[in-house]
């Protein structure tokens, strides 16, 4: 059969085959998106995995505009690159979803990264200061990730920040089923999580992502509702959300931590001036500057060995299941990406 002329059955049928032949099962991935300065933090985040001496690689969802100078910078950081498609709520209904959060339904795309059996995603603004390869000994069948924290006033829309009410510390405010309904369900924050891709789930996915209304976090929102049943809770030490330190910190183990989420207005350490409210707190000093020490030591920058090199030229690991995007997608509205934040 021409190369052409392959078939999806048979597309898959690769996938299958490579899946048991010596391809790794399990990948770290994280998604970058527009021309900006995102690219520091992925890069930032390669070296930081390096350094806690993970064993699986990294793999990085980028949209299509997305740089080829940004992508040679990760693949000679040894990131794993891949593009995917844009993903947009139905009728590009955007005005309900945070602007600047619209492009995140994008990651959905990496549930049909199906060449790995199991993944991490960070959010590029993650970094890792411990090894937490274990997480993909965790039970198959289950979404975890770490509770966020309903404070900030990003939160202001909602009734649990209205009466002050946060999972964090569920025993300070009371929640009044008879005034108020059922109490809501425990709710991730979507920085970091252990999953299994799947064909099935990511179909499922795009096709609910059809018939549901983007709401504020888009994604985040999104993700909760579609895994609620199936959510387990993880220690907040794998996903420090900045503001916990300020918000709760009886529930922060500072020198424990092994994944710190720069999510906090002003904390991104590529763009932090110390100017935004909180920003000149001695222990968000501390993590900006270990973000930066991480950031420019060069011994963790990827050393090549004569063998993978080409004249200098990186020798790029092939993408054996580029076919399955085409695959599987249903019918999604594309449009052009909005400028970031
Ligand atoms: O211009 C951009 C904007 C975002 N990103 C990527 O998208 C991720 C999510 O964006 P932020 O980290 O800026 O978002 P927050 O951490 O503030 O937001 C949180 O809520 C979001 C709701 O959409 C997502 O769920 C996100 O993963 C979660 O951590 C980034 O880390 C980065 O990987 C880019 O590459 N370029
Ligand atoms: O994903 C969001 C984002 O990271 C915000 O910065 C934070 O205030 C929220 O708690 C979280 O849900
Ligand atoms: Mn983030």
């Amino acid at each position: 059969m021409a190369p052409e002329l392959v078939t999806a059955a048979a597309a898959v049928k690769a996938t299958d085959l490579a899946k048991t032949a010596a391809l790794p099962s399990r990948a770290y991935v994280t998604f970058l998106a527009g021309n900006g300065d995102y690219v520091k933090g992925v890069v930032g985040l390669a070296k930081g995995l390096r350094k806690v001496e993970t064993a699986y690689s990294l793999v990085v969802a980028v949209l299509p505009d997305v740089p080829v100078k940004h992508r040679r910078m990760l693949e000679e950081q040894g990131c794993i690159v891949r593009e995917i498609e844009p993903v947009y709520p139905p009728e590009n209904q955007t005005k309900f979803a945070m602007a600047y959060y619209v492009i995140n339904y994008s990651k959905l795309r990496i549930w049909e990264f199906v060449e790995y059996s199991k993944m991490i995603y960070l959010d590029g603004d993650i970094q890792v200061l411990e090894n937490i390869d274990h997480l993909f000994d965790l039970e198959d069948g289950y979404f975890y990730a770490v509770m966020d924290c309903f404070c900030e006033k990003t939160w202001s829309h909602t009734p649990q920040y209205q009466i002050g009410y946060c999972q964090q510390c569920p025993e300070k405010v009371t929640w009044w089923p008879a005034e108020m309904g059922p109490p809501p369900p425990l709710y991730f924050n979507a920085g970091m999580f252990v999953f299994e891709p799947s064909l099935a789930t990511y179909q499922s996915l795009l096709h609910t992502l059809k018939i549901t209304p983007p709401t504020s976090f888009a994604e985040q929102d999104f993700l909760n509702m579609f895994f609620k049943d199936v959510y387990k809770p993880i220690p907040n030490v794998y996903n420090l959300v900045l503001a916990m330190l300020w918000r709760h910190p009886e529930n922060v183990e500072l020198d424990q931590v092994k994944v710190v989420h720069y999510c906090a207005a002003g904390s991104k350490p590529w763009r932090y001036t110390g100017e935004e409210e909180n920003m000149q707190r001695e222990d968000i000093k501390m993590l900006v500057n270990k973000w930066w020490d991480i950031y420019n030591d060069h011994s963790l920058d990827l050393k090549l060995s004569p063998t993978q090199t080409n004249g200098g030229r990186l020798e790029l690991q092939p993408f054996v299941a580029a076919a399955v995007s085409e695959v599987a997608a249903p019918e999604v509205m594309y449009v052009a990406a909005p400028s970031a934040a």
